[in-house]
């Protein structure tokens, strides 16, 4: 297949380093020149157990891709895919699904404003990456992805993505309800991502505090609560599983959240379409939901102190 990586930091260069070892045919696409650069000159350079290898890969800058792609999977962070989105209008004219798997709750319809629902196909991850510098990431553990179609009676390519996925090794399999999905991967974030990033640790440092359970609850029963209220499909003690899941060492244990990275680059962080939109969303359906809210403000005073615009 020809895929195009539409944000290719940590997850997407990842996942296009896999993707291009299956045998498909993958351009990484990035607006950080110094990473796209890096990548041109040197190849993408990816750590894993202590050991660098050298990956050559095709990376450009939005404005420079002149190809069309079978396949365009988006994995910018949900503030810059409107951006991406627009940079890259001449090659979604050609009708590629797009897949997005970036984390946050309304990627889809910030999607739809640019590619037709009967193209778009969403979903979650939990394999984990990090950006280590331009043209380095480095890898540890392993994950499955969970899609779907947004128009499963209209989308007839999603076995043959599927099957390119897992032919990277990649564990995608389909999901039944994807809003569901993407509630259940924004519960998990909005625990593992906001507190790892408060209490500067890692996923397996707070899966050994002895409140993990208490400060998990805080968060995804208001989740449940808005969810009910969205009449979206929500199980607090099943996200409280999967999130238990990651801190074993050879799934997330000594993976540091994206957020978490965020701020220790200074750059901004998703916590707006993690706990902020179910504060949000609680205000305007009247659900409370103090905690997210709380959370929400906590980050943002945390970039703040940071001189994160
Ligand atoms: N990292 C992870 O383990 C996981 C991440 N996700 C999700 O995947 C999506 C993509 O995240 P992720 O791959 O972590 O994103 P990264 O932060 O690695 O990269 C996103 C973009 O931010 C910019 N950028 C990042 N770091 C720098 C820097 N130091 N200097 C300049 N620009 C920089 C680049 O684009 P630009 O120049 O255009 O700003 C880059 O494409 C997000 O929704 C995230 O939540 C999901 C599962 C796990
Ligand atoms: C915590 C993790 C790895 C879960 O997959 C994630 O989504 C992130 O780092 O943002």
């Amino acid at each position: 297949m020809k895929i195009a990586i539409a944000g290719a930091g940590a997850m997407g260069s990842r996942f296009g380093v896999k993707l291009q070892q299956a045998g498909n045919a993958v351009t990484l696409i990035d607006n950080w020149a110094a990473h796209v650069q890096a990548i041109q000159a040197n190849g993408l350079v990816v750590t894993k157990d202590g050991h660098d290898t050298v990956v050559p890969m095709t990376a450009a800058l939005p404005q420079d891709v002149h190809s069309t792609f079978d396949l365009v999977i988006l994995f910018t962070k949900a503030m810059q895919m409107d951006h991406m989105l627009q940079e890259l209008k001449a090659q979604l004219s050609n009708q590629p699904a797009v897949l997005v798997l970036a984390n946050g709750i309304g990627n889809v319809e910030t999607i739809e404003r640019y590619v037709p629902q009967q193209n778009i196909v969403a979903g979650t991850t939990v394999w984990s990456s990090s950006l280590t510098g331009p043209g380095h990431i480095t890898v540890t553990g392993t994950g499955s992805i969970s899609l779907q179609a947004i128009a499963p009676d209209q989308f007839h390519d999603l076995d043959r993505i599927v099957d390119t996925l897992n032919g990277a090794g990649l564990k995608a399999s389909p999901a039944p309800d994807v809003l569901a999905a993407i509630w259940k991967k924004a519960g998990l974030n909005s625990v593992l991502n906001t507190y790892c990033t408060l209490f500067d640790c890692n996923i397996a440092e707070f899966g050994a505090l002895p409140n993990w359970r208490e400060l998990t609850a805080g968060v995804l029963d208001e989740f449940q609560a808005v969810a009910a209220a969205a009449n979206v499909a929500f199980d607090a003690q099943a996200d409280t599983d999967l999130i238990a899941a990651q801190f074993a060492p050879d799934k997330n244990g000594d993976h540091y959240p994206s957020m978490h990275q965020d701020m220790a680059n200074r750059r901004p962080t998703e916590i707006d379409f993690l706990n902020g939109y179910v504060a949000q969303l609680g205000q305007k359906l009247r659900v409370p939901a103090p905690n997210n809210a709380l959370l929400t403000q906590l980050i943002h005073s945390q970039e703040a102190l940071h001189g994160i615009a």
